[in-house]
């Protein structure tokens, strides 16, 4: 009765998590919470640092959750060694695409780590990090076995990809996690360990599946992201409102999920998790063009909003070399404090290398770089700032703007259609036919933005 599984049907096994990240982290928390000894390893040592002083700087888990994680006994740490007490292993470390390639260097960094330290006795490995269909054959076991591990036997090996949505609505412990391994014991150990801190598994015959299942919900979700894209393109051209248009579809009670048009597609998981697919399906000789094409729309978008400021700005005389523009939300999406592969960041930079002067109001955000510049984003949408400029863009809804004020700037961009409709001002809308009427009353010339410095 000495096997892992009996270990963590006890409560008696110790569990390592290995990145403490937005998905390490919680999931740390959570099993500390859950009762099981805890030691999180990550290679920030300001990270560490930070969490052995009870703070946590990851927006979904509080100070508090941090700090009573560490009196039920979790125990951050740099050094590679702590892994020698645990009996399971989960791995949340980053991973990417590179020159669109896969990089699995640091799942492979970890996997060394766990190796070369694990306990010599039976452990379990569960990878947690969204990997190509495959890498955890390719990467994980191989690793595993070239460091004196045995796959299947002295380590049990799971894939169980983390579904958390940062700034979503969902309980950690209501969102099930597919828990996909090779044999039914590394698959029982893996499903007794993740039903400690989540109501329902979704137990699948392989890692490949697994790998496969994740790859397709973000690959999904993009593809949808892309077509609605691509049809409020069409839209504007055609002057019809594709919000409107939408909505309406989005009142079928089947067979439709509403997406909507926005300024592109960012964060770490949507733009990033279609890649290993599409790279996955080059390697194998199978392009995915569906795939790769919608990855194409959606990097397309940051483009098409500057092309529509560009001519929204020459409707009124103005020409975008010597714009001053102001940017609402430099995020990825609304609400949360990521600028991860943010497409309002990509504007930024475009506007920047054109000429335009912009300035930057975001709630969530410290500090961001623009090119070789680097900006304090103001929290709120001051009227004399706005006043003073020849175009506004709305390009991430959060919450916490006000858009009254709005009604001091000489042309609004609305890329996330979340403008009030009684805007006095000229609104021109992503995904609408409006244009700007002719107008060559220039205006003044633009001041230097209040919240920028050089680098
Ligand atoms: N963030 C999300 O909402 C989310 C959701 C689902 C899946 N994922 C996936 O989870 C994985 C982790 O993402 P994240 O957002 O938590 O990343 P993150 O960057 O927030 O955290 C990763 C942590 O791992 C640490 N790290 C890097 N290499 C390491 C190593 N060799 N050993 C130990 N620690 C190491 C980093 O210092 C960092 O603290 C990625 O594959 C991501 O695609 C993320
Ligand atoms: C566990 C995990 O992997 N979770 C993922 C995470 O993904 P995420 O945090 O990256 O957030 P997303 O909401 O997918 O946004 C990504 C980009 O797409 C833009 N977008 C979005 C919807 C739309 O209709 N039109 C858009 O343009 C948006 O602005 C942003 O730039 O949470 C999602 C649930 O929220 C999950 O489904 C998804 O698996």
């Amino acid at each position: 009765m000495n096997g892992v599984r009996d270990r963590i049907i006890r409560a008696d096994a110790t569990i390592a998590v290995v990145g403490l990240g937005y998905v390490g982290l919680p999931l740390a928390c959570h099993f500390t919470e859950a009762g099981f000894g805890v030691v999180g390893f990550d290679i920030d040592l300001e990270r560490v640092e930070q969490l052995r002083d009870g703070t946590s700087y990851v927006e979904d888990v509080d100070d508090d959750t941090v700090q009573q994680a560490l009196d039920q006994g979790f125990e951050p740490t740099t050094y590679a060694n702590a892994l020698e007490e645990a009996d399971a292993f989960l791995v949340a470390v980053p991973t990417g695409v590179e020159q669109s390639e896969p990089d699995m260097s640091a799942v492979r960094k970890a996997t060394e780590s766990v190796a070369t330290n694990a306990p010599d006795r039976e452990v379990l490995f569960a990878c947690c990090s969204t990997v190509y269909p495959g890498a955890t054959d390719e990467v994980i076991r191989s690793t595993l076995r070239e460091n004196g591990r045995e796959p299947g036997e002295d380590t049990h090996v799971a894939f169980t990809p983390e579904r958390i949505n940062p700034g979503g609505s969902y309980d950690f412990k209501d969102i099930p996690i597919i828990v996909g391994a090779d044999t039914d014991e590394e698959r029982e150990a893996a499903k007794t360990l993740f039903e400690a801190i989540v109501d329902d598994t979704v137990p699948v015959e392989s890692t490949g599946a697994a790998e496969m299942a994740k790859v397709l919900e973000n690959t999904y979700r993009m593809v949808n992201i892309a077509l609605v894209n691509e049809v409020a393109q069409h839209a504007e051209e055609i002057g019809v409102d594709a919000w409107e248009a939408i909505e309406a579809a989005g009142t079928k009670p089947f067979g439709f999920q509403t997406f909507y048009p926005g300024p592109g597609v960012g964060g770490h998981c949507i733009p990033v998790d279609p890649q290993f697919l599409s790279w996955q399906g080059r390697r194998s000789g199978q392009q995915l063009n569906l795939v790769e094409q919608a990855h194409a729309i959606n990097e397309s978008m940051p483009n098409h909003v500057v092309d529509r400021v560009e001519t929204a700005l020459a409707g009124r005389g103005v020409s975008l070399e010597s714009a001053s523009v102001s940017i609402l939300g430099i995020t990825y999406k609304p609400n949360v404090g990521d600028t991860r592969n943010s497409p309002a960041l990509s504007i930024c930079e475009l506007l920047d290398t054109r000429g335009a002067n912009i300035d930057v109001v975001d709630p969530h955000v410290d500090e961001v770089r623009v090119n070789e510049t680097t900006y304090e984003p103001a929290d709120e949408i001051e009227r004399d700032a706005i006043a003073d400029t020849d175009a506004v863009l709305l390009l991430v809804d959060h919450d916490a703007f006000d858009y009254d004020v709005l009604n001091a700037a000489p042309v609004v961009f609305d890329g996330q259609d979340g403008l009030p409709d009684d805007l006095s001002t000229i609104t021109v809308a992503l995904g609408d036919g409006t244009t700007v009427e002719e107008d060559h009353s220039p205006r003044t010339s633009p001041t230097t933005s209040s919240n920028t410095f050089q680098s």
